[in-house]
């Protein structure tokens, strides 16, 4: 029965599930350069760099101007609101060279985590007031997609009935705004690895979680093909003692993922959420590899993942722009070879590659 309200145009249907397909199109993914000033912070204190504006901008310098063979790889780049308004060294917005390499631009749209009171510090995400207005001006300055990321973990009582139920319908709303400013909403409810838990636990908490916010994007008439999910993979937590392989992993994953995500969805772009990046690149290659159906594109939306080893090439020093954007294409290569199921292990390629990225209860 055709709905009596339509809440998009076909027009508006058929912009929005171009711009989904262009992102993941042929083992493309997503760059996730859109860490709040706090994050960026953490992360330039890991190399000895100050957080400065003009330090956050020199290091997106250097990944943007890359060489232009990187948009074989990387069909989306996702900016923090600053990033969005930063030039180049020339004076040239970094919005318009990822452009013209073919790059979709994003948007980050969540403005943080706020506390659900009565529940095991469990949280809500903010950001929905004003989401239309700022959504109509980022679509004016370049942005075809936007981001917003929900924060779910495992523990004693979590993540609760509530916390499940407030963030899929915030993801909802959040995605039903986008769609009518004609952003391509990525929905990212993450369930963070923090936690002793094993990864039959973590498939449990992953499928409710999923469930509800499909349940959800529904009643909010949201139109799927115009959607592209970011969840985590199917791992153990952080400090469990048991380990799993890739292919158990993308088992797990891709079970979760099967039982809960529509076929109308075009793609599935995984977060990192602390992975080594060589650990990130074997799971989502195992993940392309699994021998269930898969009916979308299974590809990467990587933030530490394609960044940490750019990171410590770079050093903050300009002189080492070479060796960070070889850093950089080296990873991306690998997840799109990944994103095609296609990707063999160099073995050791750095220590930055196989270091563990996790950070306990991080949040922002
Ligand atoms: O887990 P990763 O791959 O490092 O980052 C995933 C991510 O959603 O989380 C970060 C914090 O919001 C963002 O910068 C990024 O887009």
């Amino acid at each position: 029965m055709a709905h009596k309200f339509p809440a998009l145009t076909a027009d508006q249907k058929k912009e929005l599930s171009e711009i989904a397909q262009r992102i993941v199109a042929n083992g493309k993914g997503i760059l996730a350069a859109d860490e709040s000033v706090g994050t960026m912070g953490n992360r330039l204190q890991r190399i000895n760099v100050e957080n400065t504006e003009e330090n956050r901008r020199q290091f997106r310098e250097i990944l943007f101007t890359v060489d232009n063979s990187v948009s074989q790889s990387i069909g989306g780049v996702i900016l923090f609101h600053e990033t969005l308004y930063q030039k180049d060294s020339q004076g040239k917005l970094f919005r318009n060279i990822l452009k013209e390499k073919g790059i979709v631009v994003g948007i980050k749209l969540d403005q943080g985590t706020a506390p659900l009171a009565g529940t095991n510090k469990e949280t809500t995400i903010q950001g929905l007031d004003g989401l239309s207005q700022r959504c109509a001006q980022y679509k004016k300055d370049g942005a075809d997609f936007g981001k917003w990321r929900a924060v779910l973990r495992i523990d004693n009582q979590c993540p609760s009935a509530l916390a499940i139920q407030e963030n899929a319908n915030a993801l909802a709303r959040y995605a039903s705004i986008c769609q009518q400013n004609g952003l391509v909403p990525i929905v990212e409810p993450e369930v963070i690895p923090d936690g002793d838990h094993d990864m039959e636990h973590c498939q449990y908490v992953t499928e409710k979680v999923l469930a509800a916010v499909y349940k959800a994007l529904n009643d909010h008439h949201v139109y799927l093909e115009g959607t592209l999910l970011k969840p985590n993979m199917v791992t153990a937590g952080h400090a469990c003692t048991k380990k799993y392989t890739p292919e158990q992993v993308a088992m797990a994953t891709v079970t979760a993922l099967h039982r809960t995500v529509p076929a109308a969805v075009p793609g599935i772009c995984f977060l990192s959420g602390g992975m080594s990046e060589e650990d990130a690149t074997l799971n989502l290659n195992a993940i392309n590899l699994c021998p269930l159906p898969k009916p979308w594109k299974l590809s990467f939306s990587y933030g530490r993942a394609l960044q940490a080893s750019a990171l410590a090439a770079w050093g903050g020093k300009a002189a080492n722009k070479k060796a960070t954007q070889e850093a950089f294409m080296k990873r991306a290569v690998a997840n799109c070879q990944a994103a095609k199921g296609k990707y063999t292990s160099m073995g050791s390629s750095g220590a930055a590659s196989t270091q563990s990225l996790f950070t306990a209860n991080y949040t922002y």
